[in-house]
This record gives structure tokens, C-alpha cells and sequence, in this order.
């Protein structure tokens, strides 16, 4: 499943009506950009955690199919919870992109995989392995919904969600 690189302001502006009515939305520009895919879309997973990347692998395990991981780090700057080991892993499975609300280490490393990468900032310490947290739940990043199964689309204006796949 490939999807189309649309631009993100293009999209905002041909979609006034879906974004008043909340199906089309933007997350807010907290964001860092990492990874050799600048402009990546595609389906969403979730993943909610806090301080612990054992549900991040087990997502990166399976084959991406193109899909984009949501990782919902209830924005912890204490710890990563993404590496250049899970990035390698989300290249080879096919995931086109992983957006972070929390941190990233081996930032170079990151920066070299054929992924599309988003976090708040980078912190040179690894997360808990314990395994706490849910898969597949709805997430709220800084008040914008994500549900997996929305689509998300990102370059380098910012990061749209939206409810249905969007076509030009
Ligand atoms: O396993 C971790 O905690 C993250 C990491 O360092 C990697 O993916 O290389």
C-alpha cells in the first residue's frame, strides 16, 4: 500500500468542510524531523506507552504494509523510546514512518534508515522494558484524537490526521 505524497498545505486548503467538522486534523508543531523520508502517509497504528519501548518493538516486528506507527509517549523528555535498532527494524518490515510524542536516540543512525521519523527531541537513555501499555487504542496528542486506522500524512509543513484516505 503506497500512498500519495500530497502536500500538507494543499490539503488544508482543498478541505476547509472536513476540517470543520473535525475529520481532517493537524497536530501541533512540536515536532522534530529525523529520517532519511522527509514526506511520508499511510495508514496509522497506536501504540500509548510511557517510559517503556516493549510494545514499539513488538509493533516494528510485524510487517509494516506501509503503515505509519503512532507512538503516544504521553510526551515524556526523560528517556527514548525509539533507537537506530528499532528504526533498522521498521525499514526492513516496511513501515514507512514512526511519530514519537516523547524522544529518539542514535539519532545519526535514525537519520541514516529509509523511514520517516517524528519526535519531540532526542535523550541518550533507554526506556523501561517492562511491557506496560495498550496497542491499538485511540490517542491524544497535545488535544488532536488519533485512532488506528486514520491516515496520517507528513512533510515538512507539518502532520495531518485524517478519518479516510485522502485521494488529489
Ligand atoms: O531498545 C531500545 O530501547 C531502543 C534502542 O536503543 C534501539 O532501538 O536501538
Amino acid at each position: 500500500m503506497a500512498a500519495l505524497p500530497l502536500a500538507t498545505a494543499e490539503v488544508c486548503d482543498a478541505n476547509s468542510n472536513p476540517i470543520i467538522a473535525g475529520e481532517l486534523r493537524a497536530l501541533p508543531p512540536i515536532f522534530k524531523i529525523y529520517g532519511r523520508r522527509q514526506v511520508f502517509a499511510g495508514p496509522v497504528a497506536t501504540v500509548k506507552v510511557f517510559e517503556d519501548n516493549v510494545l514499539v518493538r513488538e509493533l516494528l516486528q510485524e510487517k509494516g504494509h506501509g503503515r505509519v506507527l503512532v507512538v503516544d509517549g504521553g510526551g515524556s523528555v526523560r528517556c527514548a523510546l525509539l533507537g537506530g535498532n528499532l528504526a533498522q527494524l521498521a525499514q526492513i518490515n516496511g513501515w514507512v514512518g514512526i511519530v514519537v510524542n516523547g524522544c529518539i536516540r542514535d539519532v545519526d543512525e535514525i537519520n541514516g534508515c529509509d523511514v520517516g521519523v517524528r519526535a519531540l527531541n532526542s535523550h541518550p537513555m533507554k526506556s523501561g522494558k517492562k511491557g506496560a501499555g495498550e496497542k491499538r487504542v485511540p490517542v491524544t496528542i497535545e488535544g488532536t484524537r488519533i485512532c488506528d486506522g486514520e491516515w496520517l500524512y507528513a512533510d515538512a509543513d507539518g502532520i495531518l490526521i485524517s478519518r479516510t484516505e485522502l485521494t488529489v
